[in-house]
């Protein structure tokens, strides 16, 4: 399959105001037309930092090295007007809070069609009733109606499938989902998943979903990159996450979630030995040859990396 995203030993380096944090410590992962890619891993792992990397929306200090291609194209080499048709015309993102996303004085219409009218170029009435399809694409009932409301008006969950409605309008090729179910309770959530897939799907989108959420990441994602300190320790097919996971990062994760079906008395706690054994077990289920080898050789040095 022909790879629509190829990230290669990216290594990124971010000033918090007293020191450099390697927020990202040699990642490579692929996304190909039609497929999600879940990123899982503890808060301050990396995950964010990846897909801003992607998108360039890096502080402007950031220290940026390895490489993205998109298309074959080299995003980190886009000067100011190649990066803006590749934020407007080739990425949709979705993230976590839609209020966040919205402007709440104007309507969902100016929001939705806003795409449509600057980036497409379509005239106000055309762009109206492409937005009303797009909601309808999304599940949203009543389209007309919902576009001459507020933002306000609309439920968190409605107000996300707008967003990710306006995101689908200028025909994105990759699709960055950061968190985008998060604040959303459980039914919600399992929509909205639903309706990333069916446009992963059905327009042969890249996607790259991120979540705390494993059991989600398990049933949306075809392929599970696991993060832990800026590094992926385990690349996995999503339905192996359950049952096939080697890496004892991604064995803790999964142990330490809350089950419903089984009682514990507490959750496992991940002591300091734990972390050290994370940071120098071999990265698992990498494909490509130069992560491999990073990874042998990191083993022989005694886990110095
Ligand atoms: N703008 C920034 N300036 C300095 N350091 C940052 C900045 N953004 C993130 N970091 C640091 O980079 C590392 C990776 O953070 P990142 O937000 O990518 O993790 P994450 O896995 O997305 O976490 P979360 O799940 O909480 O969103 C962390 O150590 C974080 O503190």
């Amino acid at each position: 399959m022909t790879e629509l995203l190829e990230v290669e030993d990216l290594v990124v380096e971010l000033f918090d105001g007293a020191e450099w944090v390697r927020a990202l410590d040699g990642v490579s992962f692929t996304v190909a037309p039609g497929e999600i890619v879940g990123f899982i891993g503890e808060s301050g792992s990396g995950k964010s930092t990846a897909v801003n990397a992607v998108a360039r929306l890096l502080p402007a200090s950031a220290r940026v090295s390895g490489s993205i291609r998109f298309d074959g194209r080299d995003v980190l080499a886009f000067r100011q007007r190649e990066l803006a048709r590749f934020r407007s015309e080739e990425l949709g993102m979705v993230f976590q809070d839609p209020r966040a996303s919205v402007n709440p004085v104007t309507t969902v219409g100016e929001y939705v069609t806003e795409g449509l009218r600057k980036t497409k170029r379509m005239p106000r009435a055309a762009a109206y009733a492409r937005a009303e399809q797009l909601l309808g694409e999304v599940g949203i009932a009543e389209p007309a109606q919902r576009l001459a409301e507020y933002p306000h008006q609309l439920s968190g969950g409605m107000l996300q499938r707008a967003v990710i409605a306006a995101a689908l309008s200028t025909d994105p090729r990759l699709m960055l989902a950061d968190e985008a179910t998060t604040a959303l309770d459980v039914t919600r959530q399992a929509e909205i998943a639903a309706i990333l897939r069916a446009a992963t799907r059905g327009r042969g989108l890249g996607t790259i979903f991120i979540t705390h959420d494993l059991e989600l990441a398990g049933a949306l994602c075809d392929r599970i990159c696991v993060m832990y300190r800026g590094r992926i320790v385990e690349q996995l097919p999503a339905e192996e996450l359950h049952g096939g996971a080697k890496h004892p990062y991604t064995l803790a994760l999964l142990r330490s979630r809350p089950s419903i079906e089984e009682r514990m008395p507490r959750l496992p706690t991940i002591t300091a030995a734990d972390r050290e054994a994370f940071l120098t077990a071999p990265a698992v289920g990498a494909d490509d040859a130069g992560e491999a080898s990073a990874s042998e050789a990191s083993a022989s040095e005694g886990g110095a990396r």
